[in-house]
């Protein structure tokens, strides 16, 4: 096995033509045999093989700079740079991450997750090297999805002006998770498909290099006669015309003209695009047939695991935004390159014109909807909460100022696991609290979703309802959607001294924890908060004349959280002498993992709980 004989880029530069041939059908073969036993991005990194074997052949890696543009797409490089032994770990607690990470290796040059960063942070490290004097090569290698995020075209923007030598390497396999979306993959599908223009190219070239040594000025003309020609031929070459060289389309499995036109890039002054088509799930069959089933894949449910009976969360808001669709011709569902992540599949096929796929581009997504809301209609803008981020000054200037209302319906809220620091919903409540006129809303199962989403449709203003990447409790749906009085909590459970003020799935978790304690003596309130923004004011009050202490629970970060809120209340009431205590996510970001061991990693459990109020409110006698 070659693979064996490979711990360091530099093992792959003695390999013959042949040797690399083999070496990628045995890496494909690996990542087949490996991923689907542990889960994780499966079709991205079969379609890039032959591509980073080809980029390791020709650049020296780490002092050649390599930054993988949302990094799910990096196996390849990390079986290439030393780490297949962490391939039996991959995104599990403790073990090797899913994207590129600085602290993992010293070729990992830039730790990504979110889309469209790469050729930013690329020519960051091509001003850095060229103000130190070094002479390293600064490659970003980017998909066509991300090449749909602004922040892409910000960056190229840049790139073309101040013309620092750099490569973007644009990986186009016409898929983003879906299939891409917008004009920009119109554009690449003509430069992939003009039989013609590469033709043409091709002899123009050919006819160039066949006449003898001819001096610069004949050479440069014919030089411009070629570009000309070749703007004639694909108008307006996109990227040329801002200042890059384009070079390509070439097939991104071929590895001889792989190698040929890196060697080339290389030479190359300036900042260069190279355009390469690949397959996405390549050497997979079913995979290369449903690239976005197989974007990424679950590790096999062992032989015990039983099928949770319950729907998932986003499977409640898809088919509940069908229903209030259904019934009301002005909702409207917008997603930034998430269709099916969000559940929004079979939305769209039933109401196609009110749906719509952006494409990476949540700033956009966000503004379209306040467009959509100001035109009369009820935008539900369908985002992760991670990737929300992406769009805060459009919900602060362009929405909640303007008093419009859009939903957001803010999924994969709190720990989302495997994906790690990039990516877990954690900032959401705090970054939103801050924003006046919103309301934010959060149900403890997927009954009481399916009524938030119902009333935050009803709303006059921006309202958002955040929900786990998890299953539901498996808990009846209502046949009627019914609306909830807004601020208003739901006491669980009445008890005595102390009340577990719990957001979402933590209200289960307070009410295994309140069981717990029972036989200790300890007979806390539970409470389903509900909601952060408007909080249940006179809950809260009644809480404070009743003495109760208090424990609040979230799976968000507890600064700014729902328990700051909480503590900011009181303060404003001028109810100093509250004993209150926070728990959720610390003050750190939380590394990837399955949910079940990031929440233990943090004491957010049964026990962790117990153990807090118990050392809170110490002075209970055990039962005799
Ligand atoms: C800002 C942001 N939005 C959304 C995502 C979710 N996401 C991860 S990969 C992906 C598609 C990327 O497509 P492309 O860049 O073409 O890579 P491919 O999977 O085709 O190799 C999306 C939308 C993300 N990582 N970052
Ligand atoms: C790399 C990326 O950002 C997406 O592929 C993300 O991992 C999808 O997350 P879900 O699996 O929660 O839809
Ligand atoms: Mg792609």
């Amino acid at each position: 096995m070659l693979l064996e004989r490979v711990n360091t880029p530099a093992d792959i530069k003695q390999f013959s033509l042949p040797d690399l041939h083999r070496l990628a059908e045995e890496i494909r073969q690996f990542i087949i045999d490996s991923v689907t036993k542990t889960g994780g991005h499966f079709a991205p990194n079969l379609g890039v093989v032959e591509l980073t074997i080809a980029l390791h052949y020709i650049f020296d890696s780490p002092s050649d700079k390599i930054i993988w543009d949302v990094g799910h797409q990096s196996y390849v490089h990390k079986i290439l740079t030393g780490r297949k032994e962490g391939f039996q770990h991959l995104r599990m607690y403790k073990g090797m991450s899913g994207f590129p990470k600085r602290s993992e290796s010293e070729h990992d040059m830039f730790d990504t997750g979110h889309a469209s960063t790469s050729i930013s942070a690329a020519l960051g490290m091509a001003i850095g090297r060229d103000l130190k004097g070094e002479k390293n090569q600064v490659i970003a290698v980017i998909g066509d999805g991300a090449m749909t995020g602004g922040m892409a075209f910000e960056a190229l923007n840049h790139a073309g002006h101040i013309k620092k030598d750099m490569l973007v390497i644009l990986n186009d396999n016409e898929m983003s998770i879906s299939p891409n979306v917008g004009a920009i993959s119109n554009y690449l599908m003509k430069l992939r498909t003009d039989p013609y223009y590469s033709r043409a190219k091709a002899d123009i070239q050919h006819l160039l290099n066949k006449i003898p040594t001819i001096g610069d000025k004949v050479l440069k003309t014919l030089e411009r006669v070629k570009d000309s020609l070749k703007y004639l031929m694909v108008s307006g070459m996109l990227f040329e015309e801002i200042g890059f060289t384009y070079l390509g389309p070439i097939d991104g499995h071929d590895l001889p003209s792989l190698i040929e036109s890196l060697k080339q890039a290389k030479q190359t002054k300036g900042p260069v695009l190279l355009h390469v088509l690949t397959k996405k799930g390549k050497g997979y069959a079913s995979a290369e047939d449903a690239p976005e089933k197989f974007h990424a894949v679950s590790p096999p449910k062992g032989p015990t695991a039983v099928k949770s009976p319950a729907p998932s969360y986003a499977s409640i808001f898809a088919n509940t935004m069908i229903r209030l669709a259904e019934t009301d011709e002005r909702v409207v569902a917008v997603t930034p390159a998430m269709l099916s992540g969000s559940g929004l599949n079979a939305f769209y096929k039933q109401f196609p014109d009110r749906c719509y796929d952006v494409g990476i581009a949540e700033q956009h997504a966000a503004t379209l909807c306040a467009g959509l809301a100001c035109s009369g209609l009820k935008p539900v803008l369908a985002i992760y909460s991670t990737f929300l981020q992406r769009a805060y000054d459009q919900m602060i200037h362009d929405i909640c100022i303007q008093n419009l209302p859009v939903v957001f319906a803010v999924d994969r809220a709190g720990l989302v696991g495997p994906d790690g620091e990039t990516h877990q919903g954690a900032f959401d409540i705090a970054y939103m609290r801050a924003i006046p006129n919103i309301q934010i809303m959060m149900p403890k199962d997927e009954n009481e979703l399916q009524h938030m989403l119902y009333t935050a449709l009803r709303q006059s203003g921006p309202v958002a309802v955040r929900y786990p990447r998890a299953d539901g409790l498996g808990v009846r749906l209502d046949q009627e959607l019914k609306e909830i009085p807004m601020g208003k909590a739901e006491i669980i459970r009445d008890g005595k001294e102390l009340a577990l003020l719990a957001l979402g799935p933590m209200v289960e978790l307070a009410k295994q924890t309140a069981e717990r304690l029972e036989a200790e003596g300890i007979h806390p309130m539970v409470v389903n908060m509900r909601f952060v923004k408007p909080l249940d004011r006179e809950l809260l009050l009644d809480l404070a004349k009743r003495r109760m202490g208090i424990v609040t629970l979230e799976e968000a970060s507890v600064a700014g959280g729902m328990g700051s809120a909480v503590l900011e209340f009181y303060a404003q009431q001028g109810i100093t002498d509250m004993n209150v205590h926070l728990l959720g996510l610390p003050d750190q970001f939380i590394e990837h993992g399955s949910r079940d061991a990031l929440l233990d990693s943090i004491g957010l459990n049964v026990d962790g709980i117990a153990e807090v109020v118990k050392m809170q409110w110490p002075k209970r006698k055990k039962r005799a």
